[in-house]
């Protein structure tokens, strides 16, 4: 079979036109028809309750991240490795691209049948209204797509994207031995019965400051397709993850720190011992302006995925068939929410 990268896989499950072309944010007043989600959905969430942090030097972490992908499916970390200096300037230049002219932004715009460059989410197909939201998606180089923003003056943006993929993988593979490990599987297991993961993308999202926030969403509901994702958020807080009884739950912002969720690979590979965290960006105060970046670590599209077998060997019934990656982001395209239990034995 021959192989096809991630992006192509994406590009083979386009989104639409019409859902990427986004709003100019600055110069609306007040919340348009397209971007009022319906009074029903609840942008409240338990302010009692978070996700663990972690401290990456505490000895019992490898323990303390098993527990909390098992019961969260997310966590945040402090004491990783990487700088806080690249965490300002990866958030800098996010917010250097997001406040130009969105006549520029559009030079830059997602192609139909693409994967990378500036639009709306992929998942905004599955829902009737408009995200309050503007991303930007790298896939390897961000070479070309910047310099369609700043002909002449994207070194700065390119060198800053580029060292924090670098280091996002190193953090991402450490992260993911030690999740694993958790389960007394190694990263050499992974590697020789699945296959080797890689950055798969970096996704820099904009809430942009809205008229009435408590009408509008940011990002909506969705897991990520990813093994794990790697989260560095502004100060406001947004981010909400689900859990089983107790409802949203707000992720408070910690300086320096990164959000870690299970995404839907992992989630399968570990025969839904670890869970894919369902999440959602709701919108900060009026006149707020909220930024992140997510670094999305994966499994290149050819390789197959099922629940790994140190865990069926010890008498463990596998929950899902087995799919490649590709076929898996294919019957996302089409499932959303229900693709897992779309491949569920
Ligand atoms: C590799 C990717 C994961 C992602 C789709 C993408 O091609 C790049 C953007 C990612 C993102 C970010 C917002 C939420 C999400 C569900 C989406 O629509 O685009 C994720 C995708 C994903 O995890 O499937
Ligand atoms: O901005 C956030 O807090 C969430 C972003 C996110 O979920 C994503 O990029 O997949
Ligand atoms: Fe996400």
């Amino acid at each position: 079979m021959a192989t096809s990268t991630l992006s192509q896989v994406y590009r083979e499950n386009p989104i639409h036109l019409h859902h990427i072309i986004p709003l100019d944010f600055n110069s609306v007043r007040t919340v348009p028809d397209s971007h009022v989600w319906p009074k029903s959905d609840d942008f409240s969430s338990d302010h009692r309750l978070t996700i663990p942090t972690i401290d990456l030097k505490d000895t019992d972490a490898a323990k303390l991240v098993g527990q909390a992908c098992e019961t969260w499916g997310a966590f945040q970390v402090i004491n990783h490795g990487i700088p806080l200096n690249l965490l300002e300037e990866i958030e800098s230049e996010t917010r250097r691209l997001f406040s130009l002219p969105v006549e520029t932004k559009m030079k830059a715009l997602r192609e139909p049948e693409g994967a990378t460059g500036y639009g709306l989410p992929r998942i905004s197909k599955f829902f009737p209204k408009y995200m309050w939201h503007e991303g930007f998606t790298i896939m390897d180089s961000p070479a070309d797509h910047a310099r369609m923003l700043w002909p002449n003056d994207n070194a700065r943006f390119c060198d800053v994207m580029e060292r924090y993929q670098k280091k996002m993988e190193a953090e991402a593979e450490k992260l993911t031995n030690l999740i694993l490990g958790s389960l007394e599987i190694t990263g050499e297991d992974l590697n020789r019965d699945v296959g080797s993961p890689f950055g798969a993308a970096l996704q820099l999202n904009s809430y942009p400051p809205c008229p009435n926030p408590n009408r509008a969403m940011g990002l909506a509901p969705h897991t990520d397709t990813s093994l794990l994702t790697i989260l560095h958020q502004s100060a406001l807080s947004g981010l909400q993850i689900f859990k089983q009884g107790a409802g949203w739950v707000s992720v408070r912002p910690i300086a320096g720190a990164l959000v870690v969720n299970v995404g839907d690979l992992l989630h399968i590979l570990s025969n839904a011992r670890f869970k894919s965290a369902l999440h959602r960006a709701v919108l900060n105060q009026e006149g707020y302006h909220r930024l992140s970046e997510a670094y999305f670590y994966g499994l290149p599209s050819d390789c197959r995925v099922s629940p790994l077998l140190k865990l069926l060997n010890s008498g463990e019934k596998p929950r899902y068939r087995s799919v490649t990656v590709k076929e898996y982001v294919g019957i996302k395209s089409t499932n959303f929410v229900e693709a897992l239990s779309f491949i569920r034995i």
